[in-house]
């Protein structure tokens, strides 16, 4: 197996050990989480009695697939765990996320858990956010007017295409990808971002995560301490 699979299955499988039964559990989107959510199948087809809600509709079809029990938004009060990947992880634990067009239906899940748990390999640990290009959800209204501001940020804005098509979410949004280079202050671009008429949410995940599982090539794992 490829080393970087084996990172991302080593820091998922690990992840997996901290749900338990009764849990309501956050199903992340990603290569990363997929680990994640393959491993979870294996547990509950072994007994372990979870009720899941996904966030994307890939992830959905996925637990679906693996007979994982997915539950109503209106059947439940909170989540208990989340795991989920990321594109970068600095070490505040702020996180960039968003890579795979996810961002907004992973913050909301992530917003309403009491855990949630990053699931990442060796390579999306940084010291500062920005090197990737950080995503925002924007709506197809006036794209134009809404790039031009973001780019009024400090950014190079770059539309997501999917081949010769603009990328469309699951939420049926547009997706910029703003190329920053440095992020300098996550939390105040963050609340700045979401201000611009246009934005629906931003790929920054601020002060959300509670644990942070880096896994390496050679399958060893390491959660991460602040
Ligand atoms: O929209 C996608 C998500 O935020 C992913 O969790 C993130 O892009 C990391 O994906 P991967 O595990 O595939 O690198």
């Amino acid at each position: 197996m490829d080393k970087i699979v084996m990172a991302k299955r080593a820091a998922s499988e690990k992840a997996a050990q901290y749900v338990r039964d009764g849990m309501v559990v956050g199903l992340g989107t990603g290569s990363t989480a997929y680990w994640a959510i393959q491993k979870l199948g294996e547990m509950t087809k072994n007994g372990l009695q979870i009720k899941a809600v996904a966030t994307s509709n890939q992830s959905e079809a996925l637990a679906k697939e693996l007979q994982i029990p997915l539950i109503a938004f209106t059947d439940i009060d909170g989540i208990d765990v989340t795991i989920d990947g990321a594109d970068e992880v600095d070490d505040e634990w702020n996180l960039i996320k968003g890579g795979g067009g996810a961002l907004l239906r992973e913050k909301i899940i992530a917003s309403a858990s009491k855990e949630l748990i990053v699931v990442a390999d060796e390579g999306k640990k940084v010291e500062q956010l920005g090197k990737f290009h950080l995503p925002v959800e924007i709506v197809q209204f006036g794209y134009e007017l809404t790039l031009r501001k973001l780019a009024s940020y400090g950014c190079i804005p770059h539309l997501r295409m999917s081949g010769e098509k603009r990328f469309i979410t699951d939420n049926g949004n547009f997706i910029v990808d703003c190329e920053f280079g440095r992020i300098e202050q996550p939390s105040e671009l963050h609340v700045a971002l979401n201000m611009i008429p246009g934005v629906v949410e931003n790929g920054l995940f601020i002060h959300l995560a509670t644990k942070v599982i880096v896994g390496f090539g050679d399958g060893s794992v390491r959660e991460l301490g602040r």
